[in-house]
């Protein structure tokens, strides 16, 4: 990757540039960083590169000169031009990440008032803020956006998981630290650190990743993908027994092939560890075994061994009695049961609620998804938490087929980066 920084300021940056872990990764060759400097594109015996605003007379960067500077820069392919600025979107992981994948990136560093707005509109791809205050310039923000790009390109850092189990690239905001004396003025690092128990450590620095996180920003862990940090695992149940029909009596429904191929796949790609299918008929028991048995040790398993990977989630049963009683033994402890519904139910919680719910008490959820009208109220009854229907537009229509549903849940719960 290529960064190209255009600045008033040259020596700030080339200073930056040559220390710490950011000056020994480009001295390796893991990126290339070149600090262009606008003065060299500048006319005149002054070499002058700023002049006053129209209308309010302050001082602010010609767009000449800056237009000269990137033109000079030699890329292979068209560089993406950020620019920033208190105006513009805020620097979060996700854009950094989106940041490195750029084969040619040029910072514009801006002074005074700013850059001449023509400028901006003609070659700027992003206006990318630091926060709500103002700096006096963008060298700054051009130094923390290299450097925040630069610790993802691999060899930056030298242990790629410090990187990965940083704040925010995890999901969560990091552990605590902690280095030696083991006793510091009175306070001594927590036991669990210091008798090398491997399991007990991760299982400790997890949990208070996730305590941290929820605590201080609860929107953070609202848009993670929570299963690793889970102790336990994540399950879908399909019920076609006991749902309602369309006057709202007791019945039960058929399985469908379509929905046993795309839930399964959908529950392998989100880690779930188990699709349990409940249908009080046999027959339905048994279809739906021979279409698993064909995909996982059929002729379907050599054609597709993706698919044999997807089928494998699936577990079968009569009852959703007997697949919850399956479930306490195989977790070891009660799953959270949480019912969806496409209806207005009095007492359901916001998904959000329920995936901090789920990360703070460290619960194994079991998702119960209805067939037909929806799920009966028995099973509605053994719920611990029933969930807000999912809706798309005002006018409230949101009738979904199943496995969407179960898709779009568990994307919402555990969909990853
Ligand atoms: C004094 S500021 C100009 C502020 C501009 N007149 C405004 O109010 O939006 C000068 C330069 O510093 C940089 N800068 C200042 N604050 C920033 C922030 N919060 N994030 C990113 N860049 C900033 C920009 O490059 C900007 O052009």
């Amino acid at each position: 990757m290529k960064i190209s920084i255009i600045t008033a300021f040259p020596e700030l940056m080339r200073s930056y540039l040559a220390a710490s872990v950011l000056g020994r990764g480009i001295a390796a060759g893991k990126l290339d960083v070149e600090v262009i400097d606008i003065r060299d594109f500048a006319e005149g015996d002054y070499r002058q590169i700023d002049d006053y605003c129209y209308g309010s007379g302050g001082m602010m960067l010609m767009a000449e000169p800056l237009a000269k500077a990137l033109a000079s820069v030699s890329a292979e392919t068209k560089p993406y031009v950020v620019y920033p600025s208190p105006q513009g979107t805020h620097l979060y992981q996700e854009l950094v990440e989106d940041l490195s994948r750029k084969e040619n990136l040029v910072i514009i560093c801006g002074h005074y008032e700013g850059v001449d707005e023509r400028f901006t509109q003609k070659y700027v791809d992003a206006e990318i803020s630091l926060g709500d205050f103002v700096l006096t310039g963008g060298e700054m923000p051009a130094m923390a956006i290299v450097d925040a790009v630069s610790r993802l390109i691999p060899g930056v850092v030298g242990k790629n998981s410090s990187v990965t189990e940083d704040s925010f690239y995890s999901g969560m905001l990091d552990t605590p630290h902690y280095t030696r004396p083991a006793e510091w003025r009175g306070e001594r690092v927590p036991e669990v650190l210091t008798n090398g128990d491997a399991k007990a450590i991760d299982r400790w620095r997890r949990r208070r990743s996730v305590e941290r996180t929820l605590d201080r920003r609860p929107d953070v862990a609202a848009r993670a993908g929570i299963m690793p940090w889970l102790s336990g695992g994540a399950y879908v149940m399909e019920v076609h027994y006991p749902v309602l029909d369309k006057h709202g009596e007791k019945s039960s429904t058929a399985i469908t092939g379509m929905d046993l191929h795309d839930i399964a796949r959908a529950c392998r790609t989100y880690g779930i560890k188990k699709y349990l299918l409940v249908t009080p008929l046999a027959q339905q028991r048994e279809m739906a075994k021979r279409i698993a048995g064909h995909w996982t040790s059929g002729w379907g398993a050599e054609y597709n061994p993706d698919r044999k990977e997807a089928f494998s989630t699936l577990k079968i049963f009569a009852s959703v009695q007997k697949a919850l009683g399956w479930l306490s033994e195989r977790e070891k402890k009660e799953p959270f049961k949480i019912a969806t519904t496409a209806k207005r139910h009095a007492g359901a919680q916001h998904w959000l609620t329920l995936k901090r719910e789920i990360l703070r008490r460290d619960h194994s959820p079991v998702f119960l998804f209805g067939t037909g009208w929806g799920l009966h109220d028995e099973v509605m009854e053994m719920a611990d938490a029933v969930m807000t229907p999912i809706t798309g537009g005002s006018d409230g229509w949101n009738h979904l087929s199943v496995r969407s549903a179960v898709s779009i849940t568990l994307d919402r719960f555990f969909g990853w980066r």
